[in-house]
This record gives C-alpha cells, structure tokens and sequence, in this order.
C-alpha cells in the first residue's frame, strides 16, 4: 500500500468547559486506505471528525491535509475533502438530482462538466432510475446514497464518513459497504466513524480504537487482534460473571479450558475487534448493555 500520508494530526484536544472529549487524538490517515475510528457512544468520533473536516475548532493541536495546515488554509482544504455527517442534510423536497446538481454549483464545477458527472456518479451508486424522485419519498439507504453523491461531486481526495450505517438494515449496511469499497477501488481515501465492530472488520483496512476521548491502540484488524492472542476463552467464572481470556493458539486455549469445570460454559474462537476494545479498555463496546469483565 501507498504509504504516503494523506491526514495528520497532532495532539488534538476539544475541551467542552472542564470536560475533554478528544484528549491528545494523533492519526495519521494513508492515501488510498479505508481508516476506521472505532469506539462507543460518547467516545469523541463525531468530535474529532469534525474538527479535521474544519466543522469545528480544536482547543489545541494541528491538522494537516495533504500538508495544509487545516487551520489555516481552509478554501484549498474544502477541496479535498467529502463529508456526509450523521445527520444528512438534503433537500427533502427537491428531486434527487436538484439536490446533486446543488451541491455542483456550491463546488463551482462547470455545467456541462457537472452534468456528466452527476450522471457517471448516478450509476455508479445505482441511482438512475432515482434521479427525477423527491429526497422526501426515498428509504434511508437511499438517501444515504445520494448524499455520498453530493459529498463526491468535486472528487474529494479524501471523503469522511459519521457512522454511515447507523439505523440501516442489514441488506441496506451491506449494499452501503460494498459502494464504499468501490470508491476506494477508485482511489478515494475513506475515513469512517463506527461504533459497529463488524463493519470495522469488513471494511478497514486498518482501525483506531477510541476510548474517552483517547486512542487506545491502532493498526489492521488482524495485527490488533493477533496483539491480544488468537483465540478467545469466554467463560463464567465463580462470581458468575462473564469473563474473557486470550492465548496465542488454539492450543493454549484448550490447556485453559481443560482446567475449567465442566459447567463453566467455555466458548473458544477466534479473537475480533470486540476482544481487542475489552482487552484495551475493561468494557464491552456497547457500554449501556451486558456488562462484560476480563481478567
Ligand atoms: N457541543 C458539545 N457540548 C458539550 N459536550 C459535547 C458537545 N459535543 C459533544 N459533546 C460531548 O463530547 C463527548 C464526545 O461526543 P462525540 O459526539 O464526539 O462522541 P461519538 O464517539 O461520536 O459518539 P456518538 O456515536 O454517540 O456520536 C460526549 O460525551 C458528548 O456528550
């Protein structure tokens, strides 16, 4: 892979008063990759997105885009960069295509150039047939679809993603991953903000785990689950709580589970970006849930 760096920065804090909700973040996003910030509710994803997309303004620390300043120069910055936030800001009562060809005009892209590329991008996305449709009469997944079209109309190099299949339904989360990874293929650096941790696996290429505003580790998911042992010893343990261990092969896994009783429910698999988050944190992902423990 490319490994040249597309989005850096450094220390970034946002303080809300006394409270910091993104305390000291340093990524370094690489051209042509999907990086994925994973973390729970309340972690600090939407903060920090919006602040490397100029949405808001750091406390302290830098972000460069393709080596401007962010700060600084944030006409030339717009340019190369896409947005779709959580909430999709289109027009609900305009077709599908007024919607695409005002986000062309806001970009100042030539008419004619416009044209072929809102109709190049319609069929990439399947739209076609969607064009002349009111925004109001569309599912979300849908409208999730033409927002993508309107954050890529002026070729972004790099387009950012909140939590894009956050109240999907699965064939809908799928059908949206799959359109993802073909802008990738088409060279689009993607940055995406998830709390899901399937779709961290099935789409990043590598991920930042967020935790109380702080990254708590980072790399592909294979290295981050590899770095925690392969294989995941689930069990109930005599408080009876639901307890996690990890071991570098299924070997050792079994040794362990050998020294179990009988009835202590063992579970052993291969270790997922679930185990990492508990590993790295004491708490399961889903924070308001099923409180998990590790040992
Ligand atoms: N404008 C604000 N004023 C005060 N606190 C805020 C503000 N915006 C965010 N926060 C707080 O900062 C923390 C991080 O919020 P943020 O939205 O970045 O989290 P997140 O990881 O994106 O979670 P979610 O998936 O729920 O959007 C939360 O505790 C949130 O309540």
């Amino acid at each position: 892979m490319d490994e040249e760096i597309i989005v850096r920065t450094r220390d970034l804090v946002k303080k809300f008063g006394d409270f910091t909700a993104v305390d000291k973040i340093n990524v370094n996003i690489r051209r042509g990759e999907i990086f994925g910030f994973l973390g729970p509710n309340g972690a600090g994803k939407t903060t920090t997105m919006r602040i490397i997309t100029t949405l808001a303004s750091p406390t302290s620390g830098s972000i460069e885009i393709e080596g401007h300043d962010v700060t600084e120069i944030s006409d030339p910055v717009k340019e190369k960069i896409g947005i779709i936030q959580q909430h999709i800001a289109l027009d609900r009562d305009v077709s599908v295509r007024e919607n695409i060809r005002y986000h062309a005009i806001l970009h100042r892209i030539p008419k004619k150039e416009a044209e072929a590329r809102i109709e190049e991008l319609a069929s990439l996305m399947g739209l076609d047939s969607y064009m002349d449709k009111l925004v109001v009469n569309l599912s979300g997944g849908w409208k999730r679809r033409v927002a993508i079209v309107c954050a890529i109309i002026h070729k972004p190099a790099i387009l950012f993603l909140d939590e894009p299949t956050a109240g999907l339904d699965t064939q809908s989360r799928h059908m949206l991953w799959d359109l993802i990874r073909r802008l990738n293929d088409m060279g689009t650096t993607i940055f995406v903000t998830t709390h899901y941790m399937d779709e961290a696996e099935e789409l990043c290429d590598r991920v930042a785990i967020i935790n109380h505003g702080k990254i708590v580790c980072e790399g592909t998911p294979a290295e981050l689950c590899s770095s925690i042992g392969s294989w995941a010893v689930e069990y109930i343990d005599s408080d009876k709580r639901k307890t996690y261990r990890y071991f570098p092969d299924r070997k050792a896994s079994k040794e362990f589970q050998d020294l179990l009783p009988a009835n202590a429910c063992v579970v052993s698999r291969a270790t997922n970006l679930e185990d990492v988050f508990l590993e790295h944190t004491g708490r399961d992902v889903e924070a308001t849930q099923e409180v998990k423990y590790r040992i």
